[in-house]
């Protein structure tokens, strides 16, 4: 299992990553995608789906209309870990951003 990054390793991640935040008062990051509509949004979290069972690292996300709301960190590890940045770029990528 991987350990959480520390703070300044973290946020070195966290600059590199567009639109990505911490979490107020939990070790976690998050971003909120926005689409043009609700098919596209629906397909990006298909298409993060799909890495995410194959990588077996899940994001907690939340979808209404044309929005989705993802939270990341690694459950086994209490915090954010590298596969939770390497998720981000991912989902920036999918998301053209
Ligand atoms: C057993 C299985 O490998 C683990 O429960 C995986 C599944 N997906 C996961 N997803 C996330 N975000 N954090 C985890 O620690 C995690 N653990």
């Amino acid at each position: 299992m991987s350990a959480p990054l520390t703070d300044p390793a973290r946020a070195e991640a966290l600059a590199t990553l567009s639109g990505w935040t911490e979490v107020e008062g939990r070790d976690a990051i998050t971003k909120t995608f926005t689409f043009g509509d609700f098919s596209e949004a629906f397909g990006f979290m298909a298409r993060v789906a799909l890495a995410a069972e194959k990588a077996d690292h899940h994001p907690e996300w939340f979808n209404v209309f044309k929005t989705v709301e993802v939270t990341l960190s690694t459950h086994d590890a209490g915090g954010v870990t590298e596969k939770d940045i390497a998720l981000a770029r991912h989902m920036n990528a999918l998301a053209g951003v």
